[in-house]
């Protein structure tokens, strides 16, 4: 059976356990300090991670148009079942009455739990296709994420050609780093789109100008805002987008992320620095179950100077469809050493020596644009070895990934984290994917760390390896 629980206590809320997994049913109540005391506590929602929870979203009926409760328009809702999406997620299906109640809302859900259609569908019940002005924004934090979600609304608003045009059509503009932003302002000007999905450095530099303004934006949404908030580029104009170029009252705010450390932390933060109204609701959803049935995480631990050939044994052994290999970005004392990056590395040792049948293709911050691109294209076409930095582990959606391998260990649990959701993202199939971290024994414990933090465990890979 599975139980959502609305929270209000007096002072506050928080978990005694791990804030960002699971034991959504050991809720107390957080201190808080008392000049903060005045405050309305923000609500919690949250998804029970029992096993019969699991169960229970297996067997769920419930459609879409249930779900809604009549706020979407029908073609939309019709759209969604032709793609494909016959029955919401177990995140969707909680949170969408939440955000369709038209409250600020922080969704913090797992990686490939479908929190993108789940906002999107907000979007749509919001946005009023016969106003010729930009009623929502979704703020992402690379192009590719951009791309990926202006994809997913096109593809949502998109009229079914034998029914023909109704109406207006809804116009979604992708607002990207490296976008011609000349462009962008004659159509803001001859006709505003509903939707800009928006980078911030571009977002930031159209709004200084003031080719666009935001009084008309009625929802705000900020995805993988945990990155956002950590990244020095992006972190101050985001704060500025929140406060001083729009008004809370006029919008409602949705933040979005599977990763929100410290949010106890974050939510105050939301209410006392006023990015959102002083009601804010959290949904919280880990569904440990289904994760667990979805992972299997092996390590294999060697030392330095055999990680390349363990990698190549690796994928000759489990013959992945399609797998990203992730590396890290070179530190600055291997540049001064003079060492080639990781990424370099990896790349020509698969290209001599890898004998399988995928392509091998690099995707790194270094590329330009339109080569990031079209490595993402290939991969989306074809099965492939992707080597990746970690822009490939935010909200970057590559449904065939069937392994991940960690040739350079991440640096924190939430890259961990990030990384290993880039696979299992088919929701109801059930496959089982694998994440494999390759290490030496010095890096045992940092692992060990990231265990005990993310509560997984790892098992050593055998030769042949179990699954
Ligand atoms: N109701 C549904 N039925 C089937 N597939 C779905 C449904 N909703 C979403 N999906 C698919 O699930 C995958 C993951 O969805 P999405 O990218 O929204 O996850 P996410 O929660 O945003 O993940 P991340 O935190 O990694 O960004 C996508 O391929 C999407 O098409």
């Amino acid at each position: 059976m599975e139980t959502i629980r609305c929270f209000r206590p007096n002072l506050g809320i928080g978990f005694n356990k791990n804030p960002r997994f699971g034991h959504g049913d050991s809720i107390v109540p957080l201190k808080v300090p008392p000049s903060r005391a005045h405050h309305r506590s923000p609500i919690t929602l949250c998804c029970k991670a029992a096993p019969e929870a699991a169960a229970a979203a297996e067997t769920t009926t419930t459609t879409f148009r249930e779900n809604c409760g009549g706020r979407v328009p029908d073609h939309v809702l019709r759209r969604v079942e032709e793609i494909g999406f016959v029955r919401p997620t177990d995140v969707q299906r909680q949170s969408l009455p939440v955000l369709l109640s038209g409250r600020d809302c922080v969704l913090h859900a797992q990686t490939g739990s479908g929190k993108t259609l789940a906002y999107l569908l907000l979007v749509f019940s919001i946005v009023d296709v016969q106003r010729l002005a930009v009623q929502a924004l979704i703020i992402v934090p690379t192009r590719e994420l951009g791309m990926q979600v202006a994809k997913v609304a096109r593809m949502l608003a998109a009229e079914p050609a034998e029914r023909g045009m109704t109406h207006r059509p809804f116009t979604v503009m992708a607002l990207l780093d490296g976008g011609m932003l000349k462009r962008h302002k004659s159509w803001l000007k001859a006709e505003p789109p509903q939707l800009v999905v928006a980078t911030v450095g571009s977002l930031c530099r159209m709004l200084e100008k003031q080719f666009l303004k935001l009084e008309t934006v009625q929802v705000l949404i900020i995805d993988e805002v945990d990155f956002m908030f950590n990244s020095s580029e992006q972190s101050y104009p985001l704060r500025k987008i929140l406060t001083q170029y729009s008004t809370i009252s006029n919008r409602q705010t949705v933040f979005a992320s599977a990763s929100i450390p410290q949010h106890r932390r974050f939510l105050y933060d939301c209410v006392q620095q006023k990015w959102t109204k002083d009601i804010i609701i959290f949904y919280h959803a880990f569904n440990f179950v289904y994760c667990l049935s979805c992972f299997i995480y092996f390590l294999q631990s060697c030392d330095k100077h055999e990680k390349l050939h363990v990698l190549l044994s690796l994928l000759q052994m489990d013959a992945p469809k399609s797998a990203i290999i992730f590396v890290n970005d070179q530190s600055e004392l291997s540049k001064r050493a003079g060492d080639p990056p990781s990424a370099t590395r990896v790349i020509e040792f698969l290209k001599t020596s890898y004998v399988g049948h995928l392509d091998v293709l690099l995707l790194e911050d270094d590329m330009n644009f339109n080569a990031r691109v079209n490595a993402l294209l290939e991969v989306r076409q074809r099965g492939c070895l992707l080597v990746a930095t970690d822009i490939a582990g935010r909200g970057i959606d590559l449904p065939e990934m069937t392994h991940i391998y960690n040739y350079d260990l991440p640096r924190t649990a939430t890259d961990y984290l990030h990384r290993a959701g880039r696979t299992a993202r088919m929701p109801f199939s059930g496959e089982i994917c694998c994440v494999t971290s390759i290490i030496t024994p010095q890096e045992r414990f940092v692992l060990q760390r990231f265990e005990n933090e993310l509560k997984f465990r790892c098992e050593v890979v055998h030769h042949p390896r179990k699954s």
